[in-house]
């Protein structure tokens, strides 16, 4: 990782799991798909993208109201348990369990279990799935930001948390690193920066106002916080952001979107490839458009492993697709990390 920091960012720890991004979110497409009670707060809850939030003395019908997961009171011997699907697969290197507000109601001591099952299982297939344990039965405290770090190389798909005996849990994150499955590019060409596919950001020299990962996750942006922000830049110098492609390859279109951004989109943007020692210019410094998704077919043949996408004084960037074909040896490679046990 090579990020360059400053107060503010949202990249506190450079290298640190965290960091990593959260492989169920409901913006990568994770689900909350079972859980065996939720008669108190919906399993829904566990992934929502937003910050717990929480009125005491709030009573709906069934009691209190919690914006997270929560069973009732166990009166037999057993524990509570919830599945998510990943929103994209890979191998999980910390969770997050969050019991946010959950006083005298969160579970005393949770345990994180894991599966993989390619294709679109169903739920009785998934039930019935080859478990194996991420986090043995650890202790939670109330109210926390429950931090559990994870030694686990296999690739998964679904996670399962449990509580033990039974109570309430605000949000589950799970941090780790995607692994595609490179059998559904089919040979086509694919967006080389894509998070789903395998690229990750790593490095910004400014995350003031957002995680910068939001550039590569999928689908529109739905507002100016979904992406990539920096402060206002106030000393001379520009803005960047350093993606590590999916696998080397051959960018041939670049998109650079700005949208939402309408009052504090860059100036102008520039691309700079990297193949090991060797940068080359992607795209010569350009003049953007704010709130514009930008699509410019770039004049290249030559391979490259990173970008790094330059902004102009500052400002940030909505989404950055970099479309190409991956080589014939990252492609093996792909296949080589999907297929590993
Ligand atoms: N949602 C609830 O009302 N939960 C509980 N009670 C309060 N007051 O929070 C509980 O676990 O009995």
């Amino acid at each position: 990782m090579t990020q360059t920091l400053e107060p503010g960012d949202h990249l506190v720890d450079p290298g640190h799991w965290r960091t990593l991004p959260d492989l169920a979110a409901r913006a990568l497409g994770g689900a909350v798909l079972a859980a065996n009670d939720e008669s108190f707060a919906e399993k829904e809850s566990l992934i929502r993208p937003y910050p717990v939030v929480h009125q005491p003395h709030t009573f709906g019908h069934k009691g209190q109201l919690y914006d997270g997961w929560e069973t009732r009171r166990r009166r037999e011997s057993g524990h509570d348990w919830a599945i998510v699907r990943l929103g994209i697969p890979g191998t999980v290197s910390g969770v997050v369990v969050d019991t946010a507000y959950f006083t005298g109601n969160f579970p005393p001591r949770i345990s994180v279990d894991a599966c993989r099952l390619d294709g679109h299982p169903d739920l009785t297939e998934i039930l019935e799935a080859d478990w194996r344990p991420l986090v043995p039965v650890a202790e939670a405290k109330g109210d926390s930001v429950n931090e559990y770090a994870v030694r686990d190389t296999g690739r998964c798909t679904h996670v399962r948390l449990n509580m033990h005996p039974d109570g309430g849990i605000a949000r589950l994150r799970v941090h780790g690193t995607p692994v595609p499955d490179p059998s559904g590019f089919a040979d086509l060409p694919l967006d080389l920066a894509a998070l789903a596919n395998g690229a990750t950001v790593t490095g910004a020299s400014n995350a003031f106002y957002s995680n910068p990962v939001g550039a590569i996750t999928p689908g529109l942006p739905a507002s100016q916080a979904d992406g990539w922000e920096t402060a206002r830049r106030r000393e001379p110098g520009h803005e960047w952001l350093d993606v590590r492609l999916a696998g080397r390859g051959t960018v041939r279109v670049a998109e650079l979107d700005t949208t939402h951004l309408k009052h504090n989109a860059p100036g102008w943007a520039s691309l700079e490839a990297h193949d090991g020692e060797t940068a080359f210019t992607l795209l010569p410094r350009t003049k953007l458009q704010p709130d514009t998704p930008h699509r410019f077919v770039l004049d290249n043949d030559r391979p490259a492993t990173s970008v790094r996408l330059h902004i102009y004084p500052d400002g940030g960037m909505a989404r950055l697709r970099l479309y190409g074909r991956l080589t014939d040896d990252a492609l093996a490679e792909m296949r080589r990390r999907f297929d590993a046990p």
